[in-house]
This record gives C-alpha cells, structure tokens and sequence, in this order.
C-alpha cells in the first residue's frame, strides 16, 4: 500500500492541490529565436515551486511570463495560455497594471526605491489612492512583521532604505511586494547576490510565506531548490524536461537529462 502511494504520478499528484497557474502550449521566441518550447504545466496553490536548469534554458524567461514583465522586451513574441485562477493572462483587454498588483516580483538584485523604508512600502498602496496614514501605518507593520523585517528596523523607518544591509533590502522588497496582497509572489534568484547568513533568512521566510502566497522561484543553487521548494520543474534549452515533487527530482527523476543535471554531469 505504502508502495502504491509513494509510486502516485505527479498527475494525480496535481489532483489532490489546488493549481494556481496552468499553463497551455506556451512559447515565446525572441526575435527568430525561441526561448520556450510548448511549455505545459500546472503550478500548485500555496506551495514552493522551484524552477532549476543550466544557465540559458529559460528559467527566468518562464517567470517572467506570469506577470507579463516580456511584454517590456520588444522583440519578445508570446503564444499559448496562462491561465492564473481561472484568466488566461495572456488574453487582449488584461489590464497589467493589476496583474501585477496581483503577481508580485522580486529580482536578484534587491531595488529598493531611494526612499525611506516606510514609503518603500507605502508605494504601492499610495498608487492604489490610500493615502490615510493609519491605514498605511498598519500595512507598513503588518507586511515588515511578514517578511521578518519589522524588528530590525521599527526604530529606524523613515531612513532611506540604501541604508540598509543587502539582505535587509531583499526583505524589504518582499515586504513591499506582499504589502499589496498580491496571490501570487516570482521569486528570480532572490538570494543570489547575499550572504550565506542572509540567504537563511530568505529561505526561512520563504517557509513561512507559502502559507499564504503561491511561490514561484528560480534559483541556480540546487541545494537551496531541495530546501526550499516542494515541487521543481527542470528546464533544458527551452523545454520543460521534468516536473514533479522535489523529492523524486531529487532522488529519482524519471528523465536522464535531470539525472545528469543533478548529479553535476553539466550545469
Ligand atoms: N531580452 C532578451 N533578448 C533576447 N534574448 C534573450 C533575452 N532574455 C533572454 N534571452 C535569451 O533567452 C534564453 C533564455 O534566457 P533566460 O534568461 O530565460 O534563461 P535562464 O535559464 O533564466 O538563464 P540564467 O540562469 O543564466 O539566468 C537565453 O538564450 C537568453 O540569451
């Protein structure tokens, strides 16, 4: 019996969460070149779903597809679905603007605005006409305390956020993306440029923040995608090879590509 379970596909898998992205036949060329291949994929709701591959296979091409930030590259061509809780995205008429309210994205290198900690904040909420100063006080609190930051800095927020440490300024950036609630948060090698100290952090509150958020990450660390994440997609030149539990990525992959990727025979 116990076999049996261990043996469940990743489709059935599938069945028993609730999906938040599903994509159909994507593919996305740049110019005459094509970056994704007839990408088919269901990312789980309030899980960690890590996307690993050599450097060029479309990992970050992929992320950015969830919230439109290719429509920014000119020569980028998108077709195929993406459905996010139900709306293909990629439909005429979607109104970006809020799909990235509701897709939030956090890049490698941390981008604090030159402001103070408290309008790094604010922002996004300011852009949304709140303006009343308990309301944003009470966000500032609530998103600082959720991505682990609050006690660091309580003393100290209306400095400007350059002050603050690389890792602290990663934290602030998650803390800026979830102020406005977004479902869904794109993580692009969000701990890349931090210390080994700092990049603890980020994973613990990756831990936490997939409670309440669908997480979706790149990362080139394939120790960190084991740690963190619980479903990871192996990309190789534009396909998607595998996709299934860490775990069996990890420790029985069905496809020889990922097995010669993990086991460092390229990468
Ligand atoms: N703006 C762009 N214009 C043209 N080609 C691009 C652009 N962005 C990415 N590419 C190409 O698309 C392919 C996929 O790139 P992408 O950055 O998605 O890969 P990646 O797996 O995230 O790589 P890395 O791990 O090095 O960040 C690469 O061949 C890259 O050169």
């Amino acid at each position: 019996m116990t076999q049996v379970l261990a043996d469940k596909t990743i489709e059935q898998r599938l069945a028993d969460e609730k999906i938040s992205i599903e994509v159909e036949k994507l593919n996305l060329f740049y110019g005459q070149k094509q970056a994704l291949h007839d990408i088919d994929m269901k990312i789980p709701e309030k899980k960690v779903t890590a996307f690993i591959g050599p450097s060029g296979c479309g990992k970050s091409t992929l992320l950015r597809c969830f919230n439109r930030m290719n429509d920014l590259v000119d020569i980028a061509r998108v077709s195929g679905k993406i459905n996010i809780h139900g709306n293909n995205i990629n439909q005429p008429g979607v109104d970006v603007a809020e799909l990235r309210r509701n897709v939030g994205m956090v890049f490698q290198k941390p981008n604090p605005f030159p402001k103070s900690i408290y309008e790094n904040i604010a922002y996004g909420l300011r852009l949304q006409g709140i303006n009343k100063r308990r309301v944003l006080d009470e966000v500032v609190e609530w998103a600082l305390k959720g991505a682990a930051l609050w006690d660091e800095v309580k003393d100290r927020l209306h400095e400007n956020a350059l002050g603050m440490s690389g890792g602290q300024q990663q934290r602030l950036c998650i803390a800026r993306a979830i102020a406005v609630q977004p479902e869904v948060l794109l993580l692009d090698e969000p701990a890349s440029a931090l210390d080994p100290i700092s990049t603890l952090k980020i994973e613990e509150l990756i831990h936490e923040l997939k409670n309440n958020y669908t997480i979706v990450i790149v990362t080139h660390n394939m120790q960190q995608a084991a740690r963190v994440s619980d479903y990871t997609a192996f990309m190789y030149m534009g396909d998607m090879v595998e996709f299934d539990q860490t775990d069996t990525i990890f420790t029985n992959p069905s496809q020889k590509k990922t097995e010669d990727y993990i086991t460092g025979r390229y990468g």
